[in-house]
């Protein structure tokens, strides 16, 4: 049986993370290899509950403790039921965001810390770490260009607000990666989606070997 593989694409909203996974995967079958593509929050019948419940924007809102929380419940519930077994099988788990995210929204952009958010990890999932995490970047301009063009500027929770609160976030997903040269691949992910995935496919070449 082939060794399984863990890989997370991180970045802002609209930098691509959600079209580079289904291109990696596609690539990534055609090699023969078993592939499960997964999101987050979500994944699992429980985890999309709790995703319906921190990106409505109906009602009052989530405090920031309690929204860190949420993000580190849905995940276990990802992790234990769907992320894991797909591991000890040996499949490839590509991942459209994970814990880098709670670090960079809840920690960089929010209001806990590093240390807090990684805690939750800790009791929730174990610390399980993605073998690479492939962080897309792009000006934040393009992304919000893109985003204009999927979403025609309607954002859930977390997207509409403002743009220092998604700087913060950018800059903490920088700082992960800076501090984690071997965990992180950070992928321009401005061009076209072909001219990003063979970036993508580049980073992975030492897993593919
Ligand atoms: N390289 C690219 N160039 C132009 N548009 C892109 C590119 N990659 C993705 N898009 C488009 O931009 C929008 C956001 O991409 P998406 O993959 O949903 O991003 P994310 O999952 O990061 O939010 C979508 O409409 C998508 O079709
Ligand atoms: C996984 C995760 C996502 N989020 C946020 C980022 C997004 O704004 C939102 C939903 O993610 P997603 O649907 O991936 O948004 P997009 O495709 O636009 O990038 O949840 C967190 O704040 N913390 C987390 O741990």
């Amino acid at each position: 049986m082939t060794q399984g593989r863990f890989i997370a694409l991180e970045g802002g909203e609209g930098v691509g993370k959600s079209t580079q996974g289904r291109m990696l995967a596609e690539a990534l079958r055609t090699r023969g290899l078993d592939v499960v593509t997964t999101r987050e929050p979500g994944g699992t019948l429980g985890a999309e509950a709790i995703r319906a419940m921190l990106l409505s924007t109906e009602g009052e809102g989530w405090g920031a403790r309690a929204e860190a929380l949420l993000f580190a419940a849905a995940r276990a519930d990802h992790v234990e039921k769907l992320i894991r077994p797909a591991l000890v099988r040996g499949a490839w788990v590509v991942c459209d965001r994970f814990v880098d995210s709670s670090r960079a929204y809840q920690g960089g952009g929010g209001g806990l810390s590093d240390a807090e958010v990684l805690d939750l990890h800790r009791i929730g999932s174990e610390g399980l770490l993605p073998d690479l995490t492939i962080l897309l970047t792009v000006r934040p301009e393009v992304s919000a260009q893109r985003l204009a063009l999927r979403d025609g500027g309607t954002g859930d929770r977390i997207e509409s607000r403002g743009a220092a609160y998604h700087s913060r976030v950018a800059e903490a997903f920088r700082s992960f990666a800076t501090q984690n040269p071997d965990r992180f691949a950070v992928i321009d992910a401005e061009g076209s989606p072909d001219e990003v995935h063979a970036r993508v496919m580049t980073s992975l070449a030492g897993l593919l070997a």
